[in-house]
């Protein structure tokens, strides 16, 4: 034999109830099934008589609803002969309960004892109603009015129940009918035959009581969730069932607001040791969860993740609560006077201070009664008036298998940490079942999203990006994240959601992910850009690994890295502006990331894809010494020397090199210089020199009116002009059997930029296609120095690297 129990949203309507039937008619063996009222039913209840006991006729027209509500269930479920005797009786019903409505209305008074006849309503018309749809249906059963079961004491509202007498004639009533027991929950009565009602979960409650009456071989509880999931997947879309919960367990996330059931209830149905499962009437083919005091084989130290939305803290505070004993129990006692839950408290070691979280409702009555309570303390300065803060949330991760598990706080803080939440109050029962913390609302799904991941590894990591420049290197990085994103989620878990992307004109956000099959089209219908609305919104939706990547060139862009820094959110660019800016905001952006416990990375700034600065990075926190630095550093100029001949015009050479995309978006910094300045002064900050753009020499390849040209139509102009002079200057380095090389360096503190003809046996001789080179002499690198070479420019290499780079961003998200 077991019992089922079915809740209100499991029988909310007549289509819900087919299905609920269905589940009955697949039982295997005995059971006995308890139903709650219709979805919605005890809520209309309870209206209905606040509203008569205010005097109000409003009522009248709920109660029309609610008649119709069942008459409609009724017809919807049953065939004419039946539903003729069903509804006789539920007009029965009806007509009893319109007489105590009135009687409320005329004593202005709905005690509870009247509240409890009044619900009971809700499961007698439901139990009916479906007992009779089964035997319509060819299932043997009958209705049962717990009323003559279960006995109770006189506390109405929520009755303490006499197991004896209860357990006597429930086994009674069994042993006489063999049929199947549709039951009412909920509602039981007074040995003197009142009707009393079992408090919140009643309905559960009623199952426990029969499954521990009659010693079933289990309970099952039918929501509408899949079981006990580890968070609240309206917050957490990845929350995921969790197959067993210890009874603590299940009592400590329901503490904090997971609602699938309230513990206590089902609290006789494990001390007679029966297996109590919570199922899905929607999924009936999932297993669900089972609450048992089985050990669980998987044994994961964190269970679950649960909150409690908007809460407020309180804190009492002063020099002259140290030492002093009692003062927490005269805070708590007056608290308690007044009936104020209490969700927290935490108390700092120094006994300074003592916090608690309640309700925002209840604040002011609390502060009003401890203000009361401690007026003398107040009035002579040694406790401070209570101070408060709102709109907050609590979040607990719970397991019983935390307890001996080190490590678990560190990880919870780390990630919250990473993610810029800030802590606001820690609190962690004895028992270590649970860790809980008090954070600000507004951080609350991101928290709970970011612990999720963290504890529940084997679950894929979201990894979030907000793109702004989706030109060439954008839109070729947004091709390459589109076409490897099934393989990350599948081999390394990893999940990049593209949730926002912008060029100069529009933006697109989509918390969900940007679908990069259609990118282009939606973001031309995006919103109209600007970097202050793209960075707010980015950081008003406050996603956890979130990664923000800049491929503009732009000052515009290059100047919000603070503010995004300072919000918790990493930084991925190729854009060169903000490495080689005044070196007071390099160091200010890269303290800022340490401080945040967040990544700004910019590898693609030196040689595009090619790990220089990650080499450079690896040889001095290694304690080598970097003697001097040498490179090719223009990946657009190396093509241009390799491509150019005596026969060719060396405007068009240059054209091409922008065509092919090697170029900047305006081919001037290239050419004047400017690209490679950048790259020579990243080079020698991150070696350790405090150096400025300002301080490097260059020996321009240009001719002075080109370099000073307005625009890039007129710079092309210019060049064009002076084709012959760079006829020259091929001539005569191909005639030495020479190559041109425009050639940085970095030694003794120094930068300088020299366009070069070298011989054959120069190492920057050989160079191909848009090939980078850089050489660095180190302590370690004496004699022979390493050498770090290959294609310097292009979309895919340089998309590649910023991939490269948000990858290895997300594995330092814990
Ligand atoms: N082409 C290459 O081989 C390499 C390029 N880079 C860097 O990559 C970055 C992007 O280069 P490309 O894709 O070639 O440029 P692009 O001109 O093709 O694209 C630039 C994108 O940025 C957007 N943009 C420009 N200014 C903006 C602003 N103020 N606000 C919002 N959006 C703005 C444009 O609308 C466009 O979507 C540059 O910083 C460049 O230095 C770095 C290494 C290699
Ligand atoms: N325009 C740049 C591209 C890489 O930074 C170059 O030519 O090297
Ligand atoms: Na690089």
């Amino acid at each position: 034999m077991k019992v089922l129990k079915f809740g209100g949203s499991s029988v909310k309507d007549a289509d819900r109830i087919k299905l609920v039937i269905d589940i009955l008619k697949n039982q295997k063996e005995k059971y006995t099934v308890v139903f709650s009222a219709l979805g919605g039913v005890t809520d209309m209840l309870i209206s209905m008589s606040e509203s008569a006991a205010e005097g109000n006729s409003d009522y009248l027209k709920d109660f029309a609803t609610f008649k119709e509500r069942h008459i409609e269930v009724a017809k919807a479920l049953l065939n004419k002969t039946i539903q003729k005797k069903v509804i006789k009786g539920l007009e029965g019903n009806f007509l009893e309960l319109q007489n105590i409505l009135e009687g409320i209305k005329l004593l202005l008074e709905a005690t509870p004892r009247t509240m409890d006849y009044v619900l009971s309503f809700g499961e007698r018309n439901s139990a009916y109603i479906i007992a009779n749809a089964l035997t319509q249906r060819g299932v043997e059963a009958d209705y049962l009015d717990a009323r003559k079961i279960i006995k109770t004491d006189k506390n109405f509202g929520s009755a303490a129940v006499k197991f004896k007498e209860t357990n006597k004639s429930i086994k009674e009533h069994y042993d006489k009918n063999d049929n199947v027991q549709v039951v009412t929950g909920f509602i039981a009565s007074h040995t003197g035959g009142l009707t009393t009602t079992l408090g919140r979960g009643g309905s559960d409650y009623t199952a426990a009581i029969l499954g521990a009456a009659l010693k079933t071989k289990c309970i099952e509880i039918w929501t509408d969730v899949d079981g006990i999931l580890t968070a609240d997947p309206r917050k957490v879309p990845e929350a995921f069932t969790i197959p067993i919960v210890t009874y603590e367990e299940a009592m400590e996330m329901s503490h904090f607001g997971a609602k699938v059931i309230y513990p206590p209830t089902i609290q006789p149905a494990l001390k007679a040791k029966i297996p109590v499962y919570i199922k899905n009437t929607f999924n009936p083919s999932h297993d669900g969860s089972l609450i048992s005091n089985k050990k669980d084989k998987n044994n994961k130290p964190v269970k679950g993740i649960s909150s409690i939305s908007n809460i407020a803290l309180l804190s009492l505070q002063g020099t002259g609560m140290f030492g002093v004993p009692g003062t927490a129990g005269r805070l708590f006692s007056s608290l308690a006077r007044e009936s104020i839950n209490i969700i927290l408290i935490t108390q700092g070691s120094s006994e300074h201070s003592i916090s608690f979280a309640i309700q925002p409702k209840e604040v002011k009555k609390a502060v009003n009664v401890i203000e009361k309570e401690f007026e003398h303390e107040i009035r002579s300065g040694s406790v401070d008036k209570v101070k408060r803060e709102e709109d907050l949330s609590v979040i607990a991760i719970i397991g019983e298998h935390m307890r001996e598990t080190p490590g678990i706080a560190g990880r919870l803080f780390k990630s919250l940490g990473q993610n810029g939440i800030n802590v606001i109050a820690i609190a962690q029962g004895s028992s270590e079942l649970n860790i809980s913390v008090v954070i600000k609302m507004n951080d609350e799904k991101k928290a709970l999203n970011a612990l999720h991941e963290s504890f529940f590894l084997s679950e894929t990591k979201s990894l979030h990006i907000f793109m702004v420049g989706v030109g060439l290197i954008g839109s070729t990085l947004l091709d390459q994240i589109n076409k490897q994103r099934q393989i990350l989620i599948d081999d390394r878990a990893l999940d990049i959601k593209v949730v926002g992307i912008a060029n100069s004109r529009t933006f697109l956000i989509n918390e969900n992910g940007i679908d990069l099959d259609k990118w282009k089209s939606d973001l031309k219908k995006g919103e109209q850009f600007s970097m202050d609305d793209f960075s707010k919104a980015m950081v008003n939706l406050n996603l956890r690994n979130s990664v923000f990547i800049d491929n503009t060139a732009s000052s515009i862009i290059a100047d919000k890295y603070e503010f995004i820094l300072n919000n918790s959110i990493s930084i991925s660019t190729p854009n060169k502006i903000a490495a080689s800016s005044s070196f007071k905001y390099y160091e200010k952006l890269k303290e800022l990331a340490k401080r945040r416990g967040v990544s700004f990375k910019y590898e693609t700034n030196v040689g595009a894809g090619l790990p220089v600065l990650n080499t450079l990075k690896d040889l001095i926190n290694s304690g080598d010494k970097i003697n001097k630095i040498e490179g090719v550093l223009s990946g657009s100029l190396s093509y241009i020397f390799n491509s150019f001949t005596a026969k060719d015009k060396f405007s068009a050479i240059v054209k091409k090199a922008q065509e092919l995309g090697y170029t900047e978006p305006d081919p001037r910094e290239d050419l004047n210089g400017g690209d490679i300045k950048r790259k020579i002064t990243i080079l020698a900050r991150e070696s350790g020199a405090s150096l400025e753009m300002k301080d490097v020499k260059v020996d321009y390849l240009l001719p002075k009116s080109c370099r000073d040209a307005k625009t890039v139509e007129d710079f092309y102009s210019e060049l064009e002009k002076k084709n012959d002079y760079f006829r020259d200057l091929i001539t005569k380095s191909e005639e030495a059997d020479q190559k041109l090389r425009m050639i940085a360096r970095y030694e003794k503190g120094k930068t300088t930029i020299k366009l070069e003809s070298v011989d054959s046996d120069h190492p920057f001789y050989g160079l191909k296609g848009t090939d980078n080179m850089i050489i660095f002499t180190t302590e370690r690198y004496k004699e022979l120095p390493l050498v770090v070479r290959g294609p310097g420019a292009g979309a895919d290499v340089t998309a590649a690297g910023i991939f490269a780079e948000i990858i290895g961003i997300s594995n330092s998200f814990s």
